[in-house]
């Protein structure tokens, strides 16, 4: 009784879920889910409602982080004229979710004990401001990502300072985020200049745009810098292949 129960929940569950993931803009989200070739797949994590949106301020954000957030938050309401005199809301912020798809196991058979425990890297630490606390803002008619980052005190790399895989990171996933406004994609080259350490615990701003497109090839440049952009941090450049995501969930 208690288990029949329970899979009629659980199939309440997905179908609450699978509409959440409908109703959610950015192409990442919106994988094809009844796609022929992949059984069962992206499905967030979502007890009940929705699930939750990390990139929401947090008691930790120190009043830079809320500055920027203020700021890059009041654009997602500026309307822009749009061709035809129609309006248009050209940036947006980006929902956090501590994983992009729940459920990814088409032909990749993961252990059900992997499959569960499967974070985002950048979500996985559950207690607020030890990590990366960050939102994510896209312009999609400039073609543009801005990442505020307000970073913890768990990525020490040298003493009081941030460590350079954890600014890798944070670049992938600004870049990574610009470069999946039209589908998915795969980093394929990564190239980092560490001009200036970051504190930890300091606020840190990370603008990315497209460079230019060649077929598949998104090339994209990002630079890290101080709230007041007075500091430059860290600059890279990344390449960005789209790829057909059934194949990656197919494990081919
Ligand atoms: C929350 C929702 C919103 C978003 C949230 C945040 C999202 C972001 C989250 C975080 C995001 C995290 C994201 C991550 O962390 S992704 C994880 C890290 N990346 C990987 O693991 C990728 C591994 N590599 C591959 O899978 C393949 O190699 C890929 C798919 C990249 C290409 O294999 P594929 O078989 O498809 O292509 P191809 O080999 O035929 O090559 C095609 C063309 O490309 C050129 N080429 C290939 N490689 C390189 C290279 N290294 N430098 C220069 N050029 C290169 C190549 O010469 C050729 O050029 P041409 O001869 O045609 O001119």
């Amino acid at each position: 009784m208690t288990r029949g129960l329970g899979r009629v929940f659980s199939g309440f569950k997905r179908l609450v879920t699978l509409s959440v993931m409908w109703s959610m803009k950015h192409p990442m989200y919106s994988v094809p889910l009844r796609s022929p070739s992949v059984r069962s797949m992206a499905v967030l994590p979502l007890p009940f409602g929705k699930p939750k949106d990390l990139s929401l301020p947090n008691a930790t954000w120190g009043p830079e982080m809320m500055q920027l957030y203020e700021h890059y938050n009041s654009l997602c309401k500026v309307e822009v004229e749009a061709e035809g005199g129609q309006k248009k809301v050209p940036w947006k912020r980006i929902p956090g979710y501590n994983r992009l798809l729940k459920y990814a196991t088409g032909g990749v058979y993961l252990s059900k004990m992997i499959q569960s425990k499967a974070r985002l890297f950048t979500r996985n630490i559950r207690e607020p401001g030890a990590a990366f606390e960050y939102a994510l803002f896209i312009n999609s008619e400039e073609e543009k990502c801005v990442g505020i980052w307000q970073v913890g005190h768990l990525l020490e790399g040298p003493p009081g300072h941030v460590h350079g895989g954890a600014i890798a990171t944070i670049i992938d996933t600004v870049t990574g985020c610009l470069a999946s406004l039209s589908g998915a994609v795969m980093t394929a080259n990564l190239n980092i200049n560490y001009r200036s350490p970051i504190q930890l615990g300091n606020t840190v701003v990370v603008e990315s745009i497209v460079d230019k497109r060649e077929g598949r090839k998104k090339f994209i440049s990002c630079k890290v810098t101080s709230p007041d952009g007075t500091k430059l941090h860290t600059e890279a450049t990344a390449l960005f292949l789209s790829i057909d995501i059934n194949q990656l969930l197919l494990g081919r």
